[in-house]
């Protein structure tokens, strides 16, 4: 009797084919084989085989990975990215889900952990769509090529951002010289190119024979020129790497605190494959095993093809040389100000839903005298119920009329300086010898009471507010260019204040500094030319707020 007969009949037909097969050869052989393992029971351990093998979980499991591997185009996803979508039509249906009980209906679901698992799983089966397949294997084989594989792909003609054609690095897979014996090995698989969604190109692949020619003595460079001159597809025989690498996709997202063209970098090894991005971006990272070189895809970037961008490791080096550089050329005085410690490179973000009932504190940042006080002044007046001023505390004595807790918190110097020794105040300053000062408490009481405080910091401040209890938004207030900034501040707008040429020197100079060490920690930037269109714009981002979920740092969403 074979062991397929010992199954209970309900089960016979789920036994996949070569599953059944094996188990019939195991039961020609029987248990004779030996084990390194003196303390197991060669019986007892194919039995157990058998067991494992006959069991419906394992040959429900082979099936749908043969479903998965063998599917024709009909069965292929339409989108890989259902997880990408619910998320866009979460924030579509949110504003309307309190009227809507279809919208309210859509959200819910949409917010279970079984269908966001659902798609989760999709997604990721389908980023590895199996096109194009795997050449036919010649019926004929020699001996020594059994170890070999024959994979045919077809070479990218897709259009990149820059609307070149191909600049993809061919399929999707870069090539290096082994150090030491010069053999041509796949060096890295770029997420989501053609390589990588072949599934059947590895990183540490050999390459022999690329369309039919030899390369076991050519350069990387002779190679890539024969790749160049290939039409349409491209075949490479391959001696597979045996250590494969098991490569998960990450699910990390980052914003980049810095612009990067790869055509620009000496280093990147290969600058097609780069992916350009600009300072405030978010990218997708799919993977970090290379220590130096990260692979990422742009959020919300349907085209699926990953690029290579400079990890963190490789960033702060660079910015640290950089600094070095820039040190040794430049008056000390200037850069006394600023912020050396931090190097910005890549922030974790994540998604930050709106919540009624809690507002951002809004803040704005930017040069002396760039207009803080009016845009807030205007802010104020658009909505007294939402908008907030924080009030200061000062240890100066209450004024004639002066109220506690309206004008100002009026408290004594020795409070005053032992609450500022320990950190409770965002800024302080002393004034004909007066301690001034904001309390970080007064803010999150503000927000805590459902208000929007609109807070004015000076630049140092911006480190202490972006933190997970308050969760600031930040709009950087930006002078125009020079001849409009000075028509705009002399069409003047009814205050007191009148500007000198060298004033709106040192406001342009200081916009430079502080675009250059802060501009990582604004969230947008709104160029106040004209008052009133600046007030709008403000306006508008704000109530973004209110509608879109926003990429903060993930410690503010945990
Ligand atoms: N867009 C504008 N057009 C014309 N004048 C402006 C504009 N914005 C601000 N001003 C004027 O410029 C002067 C300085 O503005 P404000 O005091 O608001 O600057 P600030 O950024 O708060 O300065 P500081 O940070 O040094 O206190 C004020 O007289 C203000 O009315």
């Amino acid at each position: 009797m074979s062991a397929t007969d010992t199954l209970p009949k309900s089960l016979k037909w789920t036994c996949d084919p070569a599953i059944s097969q094996l188990i019939s050869c195991m039961d020609s052989l029987g248990p004779h084989y030996r084990t390194e393992h003196l303390d197991s029971d060669p019986v007892e351990d194919f039995e157990e085989i058998l067991h494992l093998l006959s069991r419906r979980e394992l040959n429900s499991v082979v099936k749908i990975h043969n479903i998965i591997l063998f599917c024709n185009q009909e069965q292929c996803p339409c989108v890989s990215n259902s997880c990408q979508i619910a998320i866009e039509v979460m924030e579509d249906v949110r504003p309307l889900a309190l009227m809507i009980e279809e919208c309210r209906e859509l959200y819910a679901i949409l917010t279970t952990p079984h269908i966001r698992s659902l798609m989760a799983s999709h997604d990721i089966v389908a980023q590895r769509d199996y096109i194009p397949k795997l050449n036919q294997y010649p019926e004929e084989v020699d001996e020594d090529e059994e170890s070999m594989k024959i994979v045919q792909l077809v070479k990218s003609h897709e259009t990149v951002s820059d609307g070149t054609k191909d600049t993809e690095p061919i399929v999707g897979a870069t090539i290096k010289a082994d150090e030491e014996t010069g053999k041509i090995l796949i060096a890295r698989v770029m997420h989501g190119g053609a390589a990588d969604r072949s599934g059947l190109i590895s990183v540490g692949d050999e390459v022999v024979e690329v369309n039919g020619i030899n390369v076991q003595n050519k350069s990387p460079a002779d190679v890539l020129q024969i790749l160049q001159m290939a039409q349409n597809t491209i075949t490479f025989k391959l001696i597979p790497n045996e250590g494969k690498p098991v490569i998960r996709e990450s699910r990390v997202r980052l914003r980049a605190l810095f612009t990067y063209d790869p055509s620009d970098d000496t280093f990147i090894p290969c600058k097609e494959a780069g992916l350009s991005f600009v300072k405030g971006e978010v990218l997708h990272i799919v993977s970090q095993d290379d220590q130096f070189w990260w692979q990422a895809r742009k959020e919300n970037d349907r085209n699926m093809r990953a690029g290579l961008i400079p990890s963190r490791v490789l960033q702060e080096k660079r910015v640290l040389r950089m600094r070095d550089e820039m040190m040794s050329n430049q008056n000390s005085e200037e850069s006394e100000d600023f912020d050396r410690e931090e190097i910005p490179t890549y922030e974790d973000v994540a998604r930050l839903f709106p919540r009624p009932g809690f507002f951002r504190p809004i803040i704005l940042i930017g040069p002396n005298g760039v207009g803080r006080h009016e845009l807030k002044k205007r802010l104020l007046a658009i909505d007294l119920t939402r908008f907030s001023s924080v009030i200061p505390h000062t240890s100066r004595p209450p004024k004639m009329g002066e109220i506690h807790g309206m004008d100002y918190y009026f408290d004594t110097r020795s409070k005053m300086l032992a609450d500022i020794a320990s950190g409770l105040y965002l800024e302080h300053g002393e004034f004909k010898g007066n301690i001034y000062g904001t309390r970080i408490t007064t803010i999150i009481e503000h927000i805590e009471k459902g208000l929007q405080p609109v807070l004015i910091p000076h630049y140092q401040g911006l480190k202490v507010l972006r933190t997970q209890e308050i969760k600031p938004f930040t709009i950087y207030v930006k002078p125009p260019e020079r001849t409009r900034l000075i028509l705009s501040r002399k069409e003047t707008i009814g205050t007191s204040k009148s500007f000198t040429e060298s004033d709106f020197d040192e406001m342009i100079l200081q916009d430079k500094r502080l675009e250059f060490h802060y501009g990582h920690l604004f969230d947008v930037t709104v160029v106040n030319d004209d008052i009133d269109v600046a007030v709008e714009s403000i306006s508008r981002e704000i109530s973004r707020l209110d509608q879109d979920a926003q990429w903060v740092p993930s410690t503010w969403v945990q």
